[in-house]
Parts: C-alpha cells; structure tokens; sequence
C-alpha cells in the first residue's frame, strides 16, 4: 500500500533511503536543513551537495519546512548522532501522532552516552520505535545495488509494517528485537573502521588489519554485553557485516580518516575538508569514557580516541596497543 514516508536529514544515507521509498511506491517527503540541497532535488532531482551523481525518483520532494513532515505516515531518521537531538526538537510537534519511527543513523551523543534510540524515546515517546543498521554505503543503495540491513523494534508489527514499506528484492530487512544490539554494532563499527585505516595508512600490512577488525570485534561484544544485547545481534549484519564493509573499503568515511591520520594528515585538516560527518570522531571520546568508567576493555577504542582527541601520536598509540600483555583469546 503506497504512504508518506518522511525522511528527516539530507545527507547522502538519507537521501539514499529516501530513493529506497520512492523504488517502494511511496511518496517521500525528505526534510533538509540546506535550501540549497532542497532546491537541487526539486529542480534537478539531484543532492549535489552529498549525493553527487545519482538521479532521484520524482517522487521525492525536499523540503527546509519541518510542517511538510505532518503528511508521512512513517519516519526514517537520518541526521548525524550528535545533531539527532536538536532536529528532533525542532521536528516533534510537527510529526503525525503515533507515527513508527526508525533510527537509522550510527552513533552515541557526546554530551550524555545516549544511543540513539535512547534520544529519539526521549523526545518522541509516543511513537513506535524501530533500528535500522547494516553494511550500506549510501551510492550502492542509491544506485540501487543490493544491500540487507537489520531492522529492529520491540514490536513484530512494526517491523512488519517497515519491511512492507520498504522491502525490495535490493533492499532486503532481516527482523530482530534486539534494538540495543542493532545500534551498538554500527555506533561502534565506525570507531574501529579508522582503526583499520590508521593500519592501512601506516601500511601496516593485511594481517595487521584482520587483527584490529577481529579484536575490534571482541571489543563490541565486550560493549554490547555491558548493554544487554545479545551477541548473536553482534554476528548479524548490523554487526560484523558493517564491520566486513566499512573497516574494508576506503568508501567509508570512518576509515578514509584514519587512513590520512595514519599518513600523517592531522585531524583538523582532514575535517576541514569535508562536508560529510565521519561519526567515529565524536563517538570514539564518549565511547571510550564510558568503557573506562564502567571497567570495560576496550583498548582499540580507547588508543582511536587518544589520537583524535587527547594528541596521542599514531606511533605511540601503536606501539602501546603491541606492548599489551598477553592474554586468552576468549577472555571476557
Ligand atoms: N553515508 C552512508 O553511507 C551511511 C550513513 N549512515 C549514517 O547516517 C547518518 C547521517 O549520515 P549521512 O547521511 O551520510 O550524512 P552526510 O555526511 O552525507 O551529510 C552530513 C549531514 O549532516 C547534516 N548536518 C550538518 N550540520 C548539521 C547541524 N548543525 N544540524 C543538523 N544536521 C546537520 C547535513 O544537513 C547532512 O544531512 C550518520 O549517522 C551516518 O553514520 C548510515 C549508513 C550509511
Ligand atoms: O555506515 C556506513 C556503511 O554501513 C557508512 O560508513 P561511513 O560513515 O564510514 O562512510
């Protein structure tokens, strides 16, 4: 059945969920912050600005006014972890009562350790909640390659209702209930994937990346125990199947960054030249705070925030993690 889905945040894995709509039949209403961005969709069909190069399904239609949002029955939310608080905000007495909702950014707001999950229940706490999070570069969905994400909720009819609206033989939702599980993966992933680019950078070798990427592993089990989600979550797309994409590609931000962090570039250089959020440099800090304030080892996090954030050297960060004591492979 054709709705309104509304898809709030611009940016390219937005924009990309909104084409996943439009492919689905669906009248998409995609909330912008930039006129210019809304501009270039409505007369070009073309987000320009974060998602060059892809032609947009006519109907999606962009809008900066957050009333235009009232119209959908379903939401998808897209802004960045640290600003999903202020937009929703600014957003909630404008949305369609009881409408679903669905997280789909990646991260853990720096001024309190919330998952996302947590802010959006916060401030939209009477509509149904749903995750969704897995190994998905913005173009190939855009393009409309294939891709499978998790899709979680506490509720069996909302992830039944989400998977009708937005299943497609290239867009293919695997149902869980663990929605802590289901953020954790990707809000972690993306700290360890500038790991794993501070190793390629540093030309480390492949071997040494394997090892980062499964000890990075360990780490988000090791964390989403500490939450209450279920490892198996973990083993699912929204764990180690983000961790195979974005620890493996230069596509991703998260690991582009660390890979010039490991070439030498400093941190201020290489955001200045961006546009697009790179996650993992504003959830590294929290995350690893509240590991250290909750006794839970996370040293490939703790060493990602100490080169982002406390001007660690990556030489130093490096040698300190091969000097940590040995120790049994299935340790807690
Ligand atoms: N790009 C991708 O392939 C994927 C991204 N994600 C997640 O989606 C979320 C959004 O990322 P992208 O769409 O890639 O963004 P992007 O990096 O393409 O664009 C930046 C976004 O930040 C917004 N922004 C900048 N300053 C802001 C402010 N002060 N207040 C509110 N919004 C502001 C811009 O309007 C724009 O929507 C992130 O959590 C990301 O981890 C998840 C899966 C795939
Ligand atoms: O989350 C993503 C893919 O699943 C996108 O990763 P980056 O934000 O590192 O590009």
């Amino acid at each position: 059945m054709a709705q309104t889905i509304g898809v709030v945040g611009g940016g390219a894995w937005g924009t990309a969920l909104a084409t996943v709509a439009a492919r689905a039949g669906h009248e998409v209403i995609l909330w912008v912050r930039e006129p210019e961005v809304a501009e270039a969709i409505n007369s070009r069909h073309e987000n320009s600005l974060f998602l060059p190069g892809v032609i947009l399904p006519d109907s999606i239609r962009a809008s900066t006014d957050p009333q235009t949002l009232g119209a959908a029955d379903i939401l998808l939310l897209v802004a960045p972890a640290q600003h999903m608080r202020g937009v929703l905000t600014i957003l909630a007495p404008h949305l369609k009562s009881g409408a679903p909702v669905v997280v789909c950014a990646k991260g853990i707001e720096e001024s309190t350790g919330a998952l996302m999950s947590e802010v959006t229940s916060e401030i939209l706490p009477s509509h149904p909640l749903a995750v969704l999070s897995g190994p998905t570069f913005a173009a190939e969905v855009a393009r409309g390659q294939p891709a499978a994400v998790t899709l979680a909720s506490k509720y069996q009819t909302v992830i039944a209702r989400i998977t009708e609206a937005l299943g497609q033989p290239t867009f293919r939702p695997y149902g869980s209930t663990d929605v802590v599980g289901a953020e954790i993966g990707g809000a972690v992933k993306n700290v360890i994937a500038i790991a794993a680019g501070i190793v390629d950078g540093c030309e480390l070798g492949e071997n040494a990346r394997a090892a980062v990427i499964t000890r990075g592993m360990a780490e988000i089990l090791r964390f989403a125990q500490s939450r209450g989600a279920e490892r198996e979550t973990m083993l699912g797309l929204c764990g180690l199947g983000d961790m195979i994409l974005t620890c493996g590609s230069p596509q991703s931000r998260n690991m582009s960054l660390g890979r010039d962090l490991g070439r030498g570039r400093s941190l201020a250089d290489i955001l200045g030249e961006r546009k697009s959020v790179a996650e993992g440099v504003y959830t590294a800090r929290v995350l690893a705070n509240i590991a250290r304030e909750r006794g839970i080892d996370m040293p490939i996090v703790q060493a990602v925030a100490a080169i982002l954030h406390e001007g660690q050297s990556v030489q130093d960060a490096i040698e300190d993690l091969l000097q940590r004591p040995f120790r049994p492979e299935l340790q807690g």
